[in-house]
């Protein structure tokens, strides 16, 4: 694991590592935020975050404004890349397929197959990285943005009793119904439909058997949000099983990282809040 980038950060440090990933085969980037709890030894809870369509590892760290929070909560946030990249690495020229949209899932199709496997590397490599490299708990939570949010509701529902809980930003609930999702599973996937339910959040919670705190956060003048995101469908499934999930449309908000940085706080109390209700760690 080589480091890239260090930068203090609120009494804290955000920092950028890269390494190979044997999920992927190829070298990822990732970054952490590491508060100011660390520095005097204390073992720290962790948030994954995932990014969206078109990020890196960066946009995060450079838009949303979580460090000052998460300083005070002593909260590590761990930002993945959102694919493998490289010039070996299959890509396509649309902004919402390949290098930038990996939609956390692990591809069964060519060209995609051979590298695309970011739910092995989000879901297990790298936790298991961050927890044998950096001083932290194994309390994880797990939180995202669009095709990121998709990511976090999807890998938390998946994996019971690993993640505190989960949020999301305006996350694609229901992938197998909305465009981004239809073209993304069908390159990554392949046409049979069926494989996709297993990415999918709303089918997922339909049968999930352990309840997950869940908080998901929606802008009401979102462009993607009549065609793309459906959290009214995901919200619908919890209501009917009894499940805790709160839904906020919130007024005048677009998909933008200024909508984020406008309710980060609360996610990440959210967080705190739910990883100090897991015993152990
Ligand atoms: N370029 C595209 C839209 C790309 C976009 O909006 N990306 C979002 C995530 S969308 C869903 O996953 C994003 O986070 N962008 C990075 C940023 O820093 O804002 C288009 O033109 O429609």
């Amino acid at each position: 694991m080589e480091q890239i980038a260090s930068f203090r950060a609120f009494g804290g440090w955000h920092k950028r590592f890269r390494h190979h990933s044997a999920s992927t085969g190829t070298s990822m980037t990732f970054a952490i935020y590491l508060p100011p709890q660390c520095d005097q030894g204390t073992k720290v809870d962790v948030l994954y975050w995932l990014s969206g369509l078109t990020c890196t590892d960066d946009n995060f760290a450079t838009k949303a404004g979580a460090q000052r929070v998460a300083a005070e909560l002593g909260m590590a946030i761990v930002m993945p890349d959102t694919s493998p990249r490289g010039a070996e690495v299959a890509d396509d020229d649309s902004y919402d397929l390949g290098q930038g949209a990996g939609f956390y899932l692990n591809a069964t199709q060519a060209p995609w197959a051979a590298h695309y496997r970011m739910y092995d590397y989000v879901a297990e490599e790298l936790p298991a990285l961050i927890e044998r490299e950096f001083p932290v708990t194994l309390r994880r939570s797990i939180s995202g943005h669009s095709m990121g949010g998709h990511g976090a509701l999807m890998i938390a529902l998946r994996n019971p009793g690993r993640y505190a809980a989960a949020s999301a930003f305006a996350p694609i609930c229901q992938p197998t119904a909305s465009p981004w999702g239809q073209k993304a599973f069908t390159a990554y996937l392949g046409d049979d439909s069926s494989t996709w339910q297993n990415y999918d959040s709303c089918h997922l919670l339909q049968h999930a058997q352990q309840a997950l705190p869940l908080l998901i956060d929606q802008g009401e003048q979102d462009n993607f949000l009549p065609t793309q995101l459906n959290p009214q469908a995901l919200a619908d499934i919890a209501q009917a099983r009894g499940w805790p999930i709160t839904l906020r449309v919130q007024p005048g908000y677009d998909h933008s990282y200024y909508f984020i940085a406008s309710f980060i706080e609360d996610h990440l109390r959210f967080h705190a809040y739910w990883l100090r209700q897991v015993v152990g760690g």
